[in-house]
């Protein structure tokens, strides 16, 4: 899953937003009305669909093997026979097909697992399923797991009406197999919902006051007898995370986390799936719970004839040391109850035990301390903020919290540079310079030596000046230069370049964030920190 999310935000380069979502973890709010949900097979569509809304559109990945990775193969000897290793018959004989279109010259045969080893071939050859090669004999070629077919990334690009050309997207698409392939060996990032399923109080990096109160008290409660706990925090604090936290550090943390979200549902299906229905014959989740921690979130939207129900499942679980319940809600309790939103009964049961997560508005101490964290997740320790940037994420109110927080730093991962600038932010992050009106000079942060260094490692220092040049005439026009009306101009310098070499000085320009290279119309613009850089370099 992980990786073909990767791969989806590699090609489409953040314009379009990707959530990745195992089946494990799929539950019933995790897609939105509307949304568009792209399955990695046709297997899983049966098992997804009650998940969805009606409103989804869903489509199904077509996969194919990554032909970068071919390249050994390509330069076998003629007529080599391979026998083809996959996980199950359906895709092996997908792999096979692919195979076949691509190296004619060679021979394919699947092997279905179970079944006896064919007997003629000479080498083995498998998408990332080396744990079934049925015979150590044999040379055998990895080629990785298999990818997101093309077919299905033009489908994308016509579904979201992106305003770039096939051929560009071809480009980005062999670029990111080609980063899939050089990547390979290394160990992706963990999904950070995955990662709660470890996480213990430890793992909470703060310097708040109210946060670290709010742990202190989630470790006493972890531990203690009593079987009710209430959550309450704005949305993507962490609630569900402290749950699965104080579930892990609880005596119950080898028995199962289940997870039931209450919002958006209609009453019936909540009543059938707590309770249970006769007519289908099944118990209900309430019946059926018999260990682990169980938590219940967005509690105010269970509809208020079934909260004495489920006080009453409480009443009988009480006492049981097998069962806790912890549940959550944005609003307060004691207002949900004035509001009539939460009966008396439940009120009483949830009121006694309550922790509260603040809102990032209210631990602004610790936005720094979290990108550090969440940049060590991603394994990108090197990428650095401008101190305007720093100074914007304090501004900012994060009406998301933490989960906001984090999206942003994994745009940021995606965008693969070393520099973050202001004006490398996405649009959506608007009201992070509604306070720059009158910005202040960001100078210690651009290290000109090294920006220097970099550039003259690839050509000459004076061609890039030229070539920013050239970009800052276009942004004062407001116009946004082609790579040919670019080579015009610099021929007029007499500089001549090849496509290729300015491509490759752009890219330069790129990573140091002089220049912001995006896709479609929006095209290549000088950013602040390259506008800076002229300054000084006239300067020098
Ligand atoms: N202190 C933290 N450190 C690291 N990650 C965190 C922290 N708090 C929250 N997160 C991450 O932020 C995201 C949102 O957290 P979570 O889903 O627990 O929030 P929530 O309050 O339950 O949200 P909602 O009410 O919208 O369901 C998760 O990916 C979680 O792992």
């Amino acid at each position: 899953m992980n990786s073909l999310k990767k791969q989806m935000e590699y090609i489409f380069g953040g314009n379009i937003a990707v959530k990745g979502i195992t089946l494990k973890d799929m539950t019933y709010s995790e897609v939105s009305e509307g949304g568009l949900v792209l399955l990695s097979s046709h297997e899983i569509r049966e098992i997804v669909k009650p998940f969805l809304p009606d409103s989804c559109e869903v489509i199904i990945s077509r996969r194919t093997i990554n032909i970068v990775r071919l390249e050994q193969v390509i330069t076998m000897r003629e007529r080599s026979r391979f026998l083809v290793v996959n996980d199950n018959p359906g895709t092996t004989e997908e792999t096979v097909k692919d195979l076949k279109n691509v190296l004619s010259e060679h021979e394919f045969i699947p092997y279905l697992v179970n079944e006896p080893i064919p007997e003629e071939f000479d080498f083995i050859i498998t998408p990332g399923e080396d744990r079934l090669i049925p015979s150590e004999v044999y040379q055998t070629f990895d080629i990785g797991p298999r990818v997101i077919s093309i077919e299905t990334v033009l489908d994308l690009k016509r579904r979201f009406k992106l305003q770039v050309t096939d051929a560009l997207l071809m480009q980005y698409y062999i670029k990111t197999m080609v980063h899939m392939t050089a990547k390979n060996n290394e160990k992706e990032p963990e999904n950070i919902i995955d990662q709660n399923k470890h996480r213990t109080f430890s793992e909470i990096p703060t310097e708040s006051r109210a946060m670290e109160a709010t742990v202190n008290f989630a470790r006493q409660m972890a531990n203690s007898s009593n079987n009710n706990i209430h959550i309450i925090g704005e949305t993507g604090t962490g609630k569900q995370m402290l749950a699965e936290m104080i579930h892990n550090e609880s005596v119950l943390k080898d028995s199962p986390f289940h997870i039931y979200n209450a919002a958006s549902k209609d009453p019936q299906l909540i009543e059938a799936e707590l309770f249970g229905d006769k007519e289908e014959g099944h118990p209900g989740i309430m019946a059926e719970i018999s260990r682990g921690t169980m938590y219940i979130k967005n509690i105010d939207s269970l509809p208020y004839q079934l909260q004495n129900r489920l006080a009453d499942h409480f009443d009988e679980k009480t006492g049981c040391s097998a069962v806790r319940f912890i549940t959550s809600s944005i609003d307060d309790l004691m207002k949900l109850y004035k509001e009539e939103i939460i009966s008396q009964k439940l009120y009483s049961y949830l009121s006694s035990h309550i922790l509260k997560v603040p809102s990032i508005a209210e631990r602004k101490e610790d936005i720094l301390i979290l990108i550090n964290d969440f940049k060590s997740h991603f394994k990108r320790e090197d990428m650095e903020f401008s101190a305007r940037v720093e100074e914007a994420f304090i501004q900012y109110d994060w009406p998301g919290n933490v989960r906001e927080l984090y999206n942003l730093i994994s745009y940021c991962v995606c965008l693969n540079r070393k520099y973050i600038e202001l004006d490398s932010l996405p649009i959506f992050f608007s009201g992070i310079t509604r306070n720059f009106d009158n910005p202040q000079k960001d100078s210690d942060f651009l290290d000109t030596e090294a920006v220097i260094d970099k550039i003259e490692k690839h050509g000459f220092l004076s061609e890039s000046i030229k070539l920013l040049e050239i970009y800052l005439e276009g942004k004062k026009e407001n116009a946004s230069y082609g790579r040919r009306k670019v080579r015009r101009l610099l021929l007029e310098d007499d500089i001549k370049m090849t496509d290729q070499q300015l491509r490759l000085r752009i890219e330069i320009l790129d990573e140091l964030a002089l220049l912001n290279v995006r896709i479609g119309r929006a095209g290549t613009t000088i950013s602040e920190k390259g506008e800076k850089f002229l300054e000084l370099m006239s300067e020098k």
